[in-house]
Parts: structure tokens; sequence; C-alpha cells
């Protein structure tokens, strides 16, 4: 990732992409703590457009003031500094990667006395898990890792450290075959995927896991918003993995992975073990939100130029 042209916002500047490099002793590379943001831009008929990008900017100042790191830029600055990154890199549709981190002046567990630091990154990078996984949809596998502990890690804050949690989720199962990793809270309860939301669908009703464990997901927002204004009740409740077997339909959704049907959980199949026609709905009318092709969402598209 670290060679190639381009450029990259760098506390408030474009620099050459090769050149937006960081000391070994940076704080954040130690203790995890960093907060970032994976948002999408898509190419629409008006041009390029990302993809509710004031709530992706929220939640990464949500993250910053939960973990008490002082933020140097406002979220215009920020905002301004995205749309920047995506036209200097001529990018028409891509995957844009803003990260707030800790400097290098000390190390040792308090963070006092580092420089906050704030980088913008964006590049092309198309279906997260695979064109056949958003068609067929994805084998998903629970892993024996539990996802995080809510008093542990504040799960508000999308920050860099709690992707260990992912990382050895979603490696403990890919390397059994799997595609991705379904984890489960404390109590045994359905929390979400390595980088996922999920989604059930049963008799005609979407469910999906409240908030506790899991991220606050912008396209889980999305396809809840989406859901209903096609007719559908949707619920938020607790799910138990043994639910989600018994499912007539079952599918993930993040920025990366957009909405990808889960055909197989745990070696059984959901429902007929293929992307179902509420998730193909689904799934569509949120395509046809990112790429501008309906009117109805262009409130969450921010043009670049
Ligand atoms: C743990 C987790 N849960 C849910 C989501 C969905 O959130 P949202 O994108 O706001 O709908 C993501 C995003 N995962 C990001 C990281 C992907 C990566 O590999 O890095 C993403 O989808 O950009 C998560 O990382």
């Amino acid at each position: 990732m670290s060679d190639r042209d381009g450029f990259i916002w760098s506390d408030g500047k474009l620099i050459p992409w090769r050149e937006a490099n960081i000391h070994v002793l940076t704080h954040s590379l130690h203790y995890g703590m960093g907060v970032f943001e994976g948002i999408r831009a898509y190419k629409t008929p008006q041009g390029t457009a990302i993809f509710r990008l004031p709530e992706h900017v929220k939640r990464l100042f949500n993250g910053t003031k939960i973990f008490q790191m002082n933020m140097p830029y406002s979220p215009e600055e920020i905002t301004k500094g995205i749309i920047d990154t995506v036209n200097s890199n001529k990018l028409e549709a891509c995957y844009i990667r803003p990260i707030i981190f800790i400097g290098s002046q000390k190390l040792g567990i308090s963070p006092k006395g580092n420089t906050i630091h704030t980088a913008i990154a964006a590049w092309e990078w198309g279906a997260y898990l695979g064109e056949d996984g958003l068609n067929k949809g994805i084998r998903v596998k629970t892993s024996s890792f539990t996802r995080h502990f809510v008093n542990s890690s504040l799960v508000r804050a999308k920050a860099s450290g709690y992707y260990i949690n992912s990382i050895l989720a979603n490696q403990e199962v890919t390397a059994n075959g799997y595609d991705e990793a379904l984890l489960l809270d404390t109590e045994g309860y359905v929390s979400e995927g390595s980088g996922e939301n999920l989604f059930m669908v049963r008799n005609g009703i979407v469910y999906t896991p409240d908030l506790a464990s899991c991220l606050d997901g912008i396209t889980r927002d999305s396809v809840m918003q989406i859901a209903k204004d096609l007719g559908y009740e949707v619920r938020e409740k607790r799910l138990t993995r043994d639910e989600v077997y018994s499912a007539d339909e079952a599918f993930f959704t993040g920025t990366a992975a957009e909405v990808t049907p889960i055909r197989e959980l745990d070696d059984r199949s959901i429902g007929d073990g293929e992307r179902g026609p509420i998730t193909e709905r689904i799934q569509k009318t949120y395509f046809d939100a990112v790429y501008g092709r309906n009117d109805q969402y262009k409130k969450w598209l921010t043009y670049v130029k």
C-alpha cells in the first residue's frame, strides 16, 4: 500500500503518498489508540459522490471525544480534507480512510504530551467480500473469540486497537475455508462480523442486534431506513446464533462489505443457501442509493466537485 503514486492528506496538507511516513516510536503503533473511518465514494451520473460523509465525520469526532484525543481540526476542515484527498488522487470511485493517531514525542501508557495527528488516504477498493459474495452469498463461521465486553472497549469509537479482536476472529475462520467470522458477545448473543454488522430476515421481518456490543454502523443505519422504506418491519433485538441458523435470510452490512448475503453460518444453510429475495431487494436499493440512481436517497450523497 505504501509504494504508489498519489497524495495523502497529512496534518492539514496534501503530501506525496510515499512521504506519508511515521516514526516507529509512534504511540498509536505501540498501544493501539487511534480512531479511523472507512468511507466510500461512488461514481454517479452526476459525478463522484461520497456516501453519508457527515455521519462518518461525526463518528470520527465522537471517537476522539470518547478517547479524549484533542482534535487539531474542525469537522469542516476534515470534511474538506476528505474531499480534497479524493479529488487530488483523481478517483472516480474509492475507499477513503481517515485516521487520527497519537504521535511519537513520548511512550508510556499515558498519551499526554503527544501530538494528535491526522491522515486521510483514498484508493480504489472493489467488493470487500468478492463479487461472488455479493451475488451468491458467503460462508460464515462463528469465531471462538468473543466480541468486546462493553465496559472494556467503548464500541461507539471505531478504534484501531479493537481490530486485534477482528483479526483473530477473521484469520481463525478463513484458515478453515470460511469467508468471514461472526462474533458473539460476552453473553453468547450475536454481536457482528469482524468488519460488518449482521442482519437476518424471518417471516418477512428484518432483525439486527442492538448496539450494545457492536459498531454503530452507518450502513446498518442506511439499511434499516431502506428496509422500512420498502415496507418491512425492522426490529433491533438480541439474536442467538441458532435464530440465525433458522432464519429465512441473513446478510452483513458495512462500508467495505456493502450488503453481502450470508448463505451459510456454521455449516448450516440459511434459507435456500443463497441470496434471499428480501436481501436482494435491500441490496439493490442500497446500490441504487450509493450510485445516485434513487432520488429518495440523494440526501446521503456529498458530491466532490
Ligand atoms: C467491527 C465493524 N462492525 C461494523 C462495521 C460496519 O460499519 P459501517 O461501515 O459504518 O457500516 C465495520 C466497518 N468496517 C470497516 C473496516 C473494513 C476494513 O477491513 O478495514 C469498513 O467497512 O470500512 C466494522 O469494522
